[in-house]
């Protein structure tokens, strides 16, 4: 089975994926930071990065989506290739930092790719406010974040807003300005009742 989070950047979706993948019991698949070639100099020029580094990560993605498909295990999956290809990349394009050609070339090979993909057992979607992320941001300090934009995470929520109102699967949205599922039980339990009420079918006990 296939469990994904999505939601914009600093939304929590780490935070939630380990917590969920220690409660069921479920492998996680984090998206990885660390040895990214490219996202350092991404954030210090984005026109000039932006298509070598949505190559980058719609491999990684493709790859995550194939073995999820070969795996018998459940995979909790933190961050999904919808979103690099229905969010980040339109984003980059429409705010003019990557060129028609290269959004065309990068669209041709995802929807090529989607031919292969299946929607997830179930989508949980953390929308959080912009104060909400920047104060996230901030606070995790990773320098190369620092230098974001604001218009370039208003952009990217309004997106995430576009394609969840659209989202044909099984959908859980988590109201990540309330709820601090990491911080508080009580917040983690209303996540897991809406989980186990959406997968198993109980409803939620007081
Ligand atoms: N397709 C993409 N295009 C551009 N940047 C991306 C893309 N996918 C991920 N990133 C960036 O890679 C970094 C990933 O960091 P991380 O895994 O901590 O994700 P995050 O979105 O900040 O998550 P969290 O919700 O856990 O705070 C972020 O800076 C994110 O914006």
């Amino acid at each position: 089975m296939h469990i994904a989070i999505a939601g914009n950047i600093g939304s929590g979706k780490t935070t939630l994926t380990k917590m969920l993948a220690h409660r069921y019991g479920w492998t996680p698949r984090f998206e990885p930071v660390d040895n990214n070639p490219y996202l350092e100099d991404f954030y210090a020029d984005m026109k000039r990065w932006s298509f070598n580094l949505q190559i980058y990560f719609l491999n990684k993605r493709f790859k995550e989506v194939v073995e999820i498909a070969n795996s018998k295990e459940t995979i909790i999956q933190d961050r999904t290739i919808f979103e690099d290809a229905c969010i980040f990349a339109p984003n980059l394009h429409g705010q003019g930092m990557m060129s028609d050609r290269d959004f065309q070339n990068y669209k041709d090979l995802f929807d090529l790719m989607m031919s292969l993909v299946k929607l997830p057992e179930l989508m949980i979607y953390i929308r959080s406010s912009i104060p909400t992320l920047v104060a996230q941001i901030q606070k995790r300090g990773r320098e190369y974040e620092q230098t974001m934009r604001l218009d370039y995470l208003e952009g990217l929520s309004r997106r995430y807003e576009e394609w969840i109102a659209d989202y044909k699967g099984p959908l859980i949205v988590v109201d990540g300005d309330h709820c601090k599922f990491g911080d508080n039980p009580e917040d983690f339990k209303q996540v897991t009742d809406m989980i186990d009420a959406k997968l198993f079918g109980l409803f939620p006990m007081e």
